[in-house]
């Protein structure tokens, strides 16, 4: 048997049976299954165990918890029974924030969400960001680090900046991927799985070029051997 490639396909379906058949189809060959808010909103916790399935493949719950730290400390504690391997935060919450969700789900590994990879250049302008995305991301990495998460989520475009900035200890996770000549759809900082890769992202989030394909389990098994090709030419 092969190792699952690291990926965390994103569920996000309409209902439930639809993301636990997605989940059943992809995890022989990815290691991480996501949860984000359109299935969490909608079902509530049940949703874990659906998708977990009896394959007991890791899950990612993508709240991408923003809020002061003792809302954060109080939501981070409700959903650690839960037993996700990664849950999200936002690091623009600050350090006191992030330090209180890593603080209430100790064995989550909590993952400080940077820019987000729907931000064009323009609106990062807009919000207030100015200059290379690059900057603001290892700055809000920094201070999500320092606060003790042990996993940033960036654009697979910034992901070597914040390779060197943080060390190799570090999670990097990187959504905003698509493979050569798809559609972006509306991520605006992508890059190919390859290039993630490459770059120094250790998991991949990918939702829609796998999951809108006509068999999801052939486009997560094909990414996944184009991914291993890389790893066997080393
Ligand atoms: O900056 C971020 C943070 C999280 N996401 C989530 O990743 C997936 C991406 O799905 P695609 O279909 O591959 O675009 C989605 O669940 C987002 O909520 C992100 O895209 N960017």
């Amino acid at each position: 048997m092969t190792t699952p490639a690291p990926i965390a396909v994103a569920l996000d379906a309409p209902d439930l049976e639809t993301a636990a058949r997605w989940a059943g189809l992809v995890t022989p060959h990815v290691s991480t299954v996501k949860v984000g808010l359109e299935l969490y909103l909608r079902y509530g916790p049940d949703v874990i165990a659906s998708v977990r399935g009896a394959s007991g493949v890791r899950v990612f719950l993508d709240l991408k918890l923003h809020d002061i730290p003792n809302t954060v400390a109080a939501a981070a504690r409700a959903v650690a029974r839960l037993k996700p391997a990664i849950l999200t935060v936002h690091a623009a919450g600050g350090p006191a924030m992030v330090q209180a969700a890593v603080a209430a789900a100790p064995d989550a590994q909590i993952a400080a969400v940077t820019l987000l990879t729907s931000l064009s250049d323009a609106d990062l302008r807009e919000i207030g960001i100015q200059g290379p995305p690059d900057d603001a991301v290892r700055r809000m990495a920094a201070v999500a680090v320092g606060a003790g998460a042990q996993a940033l989520v960036c654009s697979p475009r910034e992901v070597a900046a914040l390779r060197a900035e943080v060390g190799p200890g570090i999670t990097l996770i990187t959504p905003g991927v698509r493979p050569a000549g798809a559609d972006a759809q509306d991520q605006a900082r992508v890059a190919t799985p390859e290039d993630a890769i490459a770059n120094g992202a250790d998991l991949l989030v990918i939702g829609r070029p796998i999951t809108g394909a006509p068999d999801p389990g052939a486009a997560a098994a094909s990414i996944a051997a184009t991914l291993r090709r890389m790893t066997d030419k080393e």
